[in-house]
């Protein structure tokens, strides 16, 4: 299955350079906990018991964003589930990063600063650009080994994860494994039944362009979240765009319109949109409104509404088979939760196949108090685990295969 070299290859007493994905909510600038510290922290604890040195990079949020913060609070929710010390650095490649490695004894755990707070990690270009660039050929030298375990990352062409396996020998860690091994699987599965997917979230870009791709596997599309109110603003309604402080529609807008404007054109048929939309009124409280009443481009929807919650129920219990990706609403709050729940708890009742995946959205699962064996699969990718759908590689799998 695994066609690249794995932990069970790695040497001895290796000074491991280690890429997790450790990218998750802030809430009030508070990093907050989920499943991609609890999976890292296996292939972390395997190395460090193992007798490693293991210094680990990754990344947070987007620079601009709110939740581009540094990686001080992630070591120590790390260590709590590694159960061992994880040092933290604020440096990624300068002499503060340099000085805390070379000080590294046999089984410590060192997490430099936020991979994306350096110049090189950013942008996506070729792995050979990125090898050369002084964040690779400071850091590498300073290593036996690269592990990336960021297989939710391995779509971005970026620094940390396409950079370091042309400079030294690189192998996958466990998540990496399981979830490559597991999403490559069901790429390949068939089903004879109804094959439906629930699309939401923030990141459109990354479900929209991929949606022309799974157009032939999936049979229905179930829309929520942002991608989900581009498309109605695609149908004509008056959502779908920033208010307020807002940016999360008019910049995704820009670079999918058109595509939006093809698929609903040549797969209209397959794709299901929002017939009410949730929001919050003047009391705080949540407030319904049918889509087609809307007609101000003032006010931020949080959630899809009740009646679509209800015509999309019976979808899901009619399917062999049903993939989501992303939130349906801001189910972190929970008078927004309805459609998000929803839709999991229709999921988590009949024997569908299911396969969950977001870095967010599967936190929803333990948070509304489902249980993840209720699930085929709880991905810890979002974008990574539709795009291996697709049967599309992943680069950074690539570079590790090609290692
Ligand atoms: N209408 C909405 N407005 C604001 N945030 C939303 C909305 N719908 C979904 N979300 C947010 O999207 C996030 C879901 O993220 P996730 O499932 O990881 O997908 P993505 O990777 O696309 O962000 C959740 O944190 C949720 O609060
Ligand atoms: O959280 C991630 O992706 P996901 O939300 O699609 O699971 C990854 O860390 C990638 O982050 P990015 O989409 O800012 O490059």
């Amino acid at each position: 299955m695994s066609t690249f070299k794995t932990l069970d290859d790695l040497e001895a007493d290796q000074r491991v350079l280690v890429r997790l994905d450790l990218n998750s909510p802030v809430e009030d600038g508070e990093v907050q906990d989920n499943r991609r510290f609890e999976r890292h922290a296996e292939t972390v604890s395997e190395l460090a018991e193992a007798g490693h040195r293991v210094v680990l990079m990754a990344h947070q949020g987007r620079p601009g964003g709110d939740d581009f913060v540094s990686l001080e609070q992630h070591a120590s929710i790390l260590a709590d589930h590694v159960g061992h010390d994880v040092g933290f650095v604020a440096d990624t490649f300068g002499d503060d990063a340099i000085d805390a490695i070379e000080s590294l004894s046999a089984g410590n755990i060192l997490l430099l600063e936020n991979t994306r707070m350096c110049d090189d990690e950013l942008p996506e270009e070729d792995p050979e650009v990125k090898a050369d660039t002084a964040f690779v050929q400071t850091l590498a030298p300073y290593f036996d080994a690269y592990v990336n375990d960021a297989y939710s990352a391995a779509h971005r062409s970026h620094a940390s994860l396409v950079g370091f396996p042309l400079e030294l020998p690189a192998y996958a860690g466990r998540v990496m494994q399981t979830e490559y091994e597991a999403n490559s699987a069901i790429a390949t599965r068939e089903f004879d039944g109804q094959v439906t997917m629930v699309v939401g979230g923030t990141k459109a870009t990354d479900v929209i362009d991929v949606m022309n791709n799974l157009g032939e596997k999936v049979d229905r599309f179930l829309l929520g979240g942002i991608a989900g109110e581009l498309f109605l603003r695609a149908a004509g309604h008056d959502v779908g765009y920033d208010v307020g402080g807002m940016d999360l529609f008019d910049d995704q807008w820009e670079a999918n319109h058109e595509t939006i404007e093809s698929l609903i054109e040549e797969r209209g048929d397959q794709i299901t949109l929002a017939v009410d939309l949730a929001y919050e009124d003047e009391a705080d409280e949540r407030a319904e409104i049918a889509v087609e009443d809307i007609d101000e481009k003032d006010r931020a929807y949080l959630d899809i509404g009740t009646d679509t919650v209800e015509a999309y129920d019976p979808v899901i219990r009619d399917s062999e088979a049903v993939f989501v990706k992303g939130a349906l609403g801001l189910f972190e709050d929970e008078r927004f939760s309805e459609g998000t729940v929803g839709v999991l708890r229709a999921i988590a009742e009949t024997d569908c196949f299911s396969v969950v995946g977001g870095g967010d959205t599967s936190r929803a699962i333990e948070m509304y108090g489902m249980s993840e064996d209720d699930f085929g699969h709880v991905s810890i990718a979002g974008g990574a685990y539709i795009r291996a759908l697709t049967g599309a590689s992943l680069v950074g799998v690539e570079v590790l295969q090609d290692n």
